[in-house]
């Protein structure tokens, strides 16, 4: 598992929209080859979308052959109320690129048998060849997609009593009146985000510091979820400083000195984190207990220099001795 910790919101957003587009492209995808993309609701992604909406715009990436499957929509309100998935996701993202509508891929929650609605939807996946990248928000009881506590860690595509935390937390978007928020949803299964190549997971703010926590400091468990993504054998989590709180300094620690040497193995252009790679001496601790990981980064800034070539890429070359 691989955890990115950025300063905010807004540093998180552009992390992951610079992820996905470099994901994208390196993919190449094509017609006959499109990359599938999970994508989740909520209010998490919406600065993401902003993002990849710009680089769009600015010619940086194409949707045209990138296929979609939301991860949810909630059950008995029409597409076109504000707040189904449906709507939120064309409003936020669909609408805004050249996504075509035949890869659109939505959960029906006014289908009149819910149940084959789930079935069409896990075969649907299938039959593109399953999900590249699946992103994912979190609630702060450490539900993704709608699998509330306690869902089957091998639940799929089905329909989902939504916890009393999760209406609570979703009646912001209702103007505040509980009674309005459905009380049920169609959702994937934690074994269908499990199946997609890749899963990122998107966790900000101190109001989830303790799902990050459960999910990266205790054991896989039921009634956190996403701690799931343990078993998972590609898992990125991208949070902010708030989202840590819960943490050990320890864990931080650790994770932030993965990242910084990640950093200078990869380059900075792959990453968008302009000018830090190239000044990692400014970016190593002194503080007395990181001496190791000082030491060790060193060693590697021994054994390797960067290069900069004309497309601006940094690269690592094995330096001559
Ligand atoms: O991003 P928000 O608004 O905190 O909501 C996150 C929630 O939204 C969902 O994506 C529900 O669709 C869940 O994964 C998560 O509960």
């Amino acid at each position: 598992m691989r955890l990115v910790i950025r300063n905010d919101y807004d540093d998180v957003s552009a992390w992951i929209a610079h992820y996905i587009k470099e994901r994208i492209n390196q993919f190449k995808p094509t017609e006959a080859h499109p990359f599938v993309l999970g994508l989740p609701s909520g209010s998490s992604p919406i600065l993401l979308f902003k993002r990849l909406i710009e680089f769009y715009k600015a010619g940086e990436i194409s949707f045209k052959h990138v296929v979609t499957f939301n991860m949810d929509e909630y059950i008995g309100i029409p597409k076109t109320h504000k707040e189904s998935y449906y709507t939120y996701t064309h409003t936020h993202f669909f609408k805004n690129v050249d996504i075509q509508k035949k890869n659109i891929n939505l959960l029906n929650g006014n289908a009149s048998d819910l149940e084959a609605e789930c079935r069409r939807y896990e075969r649907k996946i299938i039959r593109v060849g399953g999900i590249e990248l699946f992103l994912c928000g979190v609630g702060p009881d450490g539900h993704f997609a709608f699998n509330e506590p306690g869902s089957s860690l091998k639940s799929r595509t089905r329909i989902k009593t939504l916890a009393y935390e999760s209406i609570v937390a979703n009646s912001r978007f209702f103007s505040g009146d509980i009674s309005k928020v459905p009380k049920a949803a169609l959702t994937v299964g934690v074994a269908t985000v499990m199946d997609a190549r890749e899963v990122c997971i998107i966790i900000t703010g101190a109001h989830k510091s303790v799902a990050l926590a459960k999910c990266i400091e205790e054991g896989v468990n039921h009634m956190w979820t996403v701690s799931a993504i343990q078993m998972h054998a590609k898992a990125l989590i991208v949070c902010d400083e708030d989202a840590t709180m819960e943490l050990h300094v320890k864990t931080v620690k650790y994770f932030k000195s993965i990242e910084q040497v990640h950093r200078l193995l990869i380059g900075k252009a792959n990453l968008g984190l302009q000018g830090e790679l190239l000044a990692p001496e400014a970016t190593i601790s002194k503080s007395s207990h990181e001496k190791g990981h000082q030491l060790f980064i060193r060693h590697l800034l021994d054994s390797v220099s960067v290069e900069d070539d004309d497309d601006d890429t940094p690269r690592l070359k094995k330096r001559r001795r």
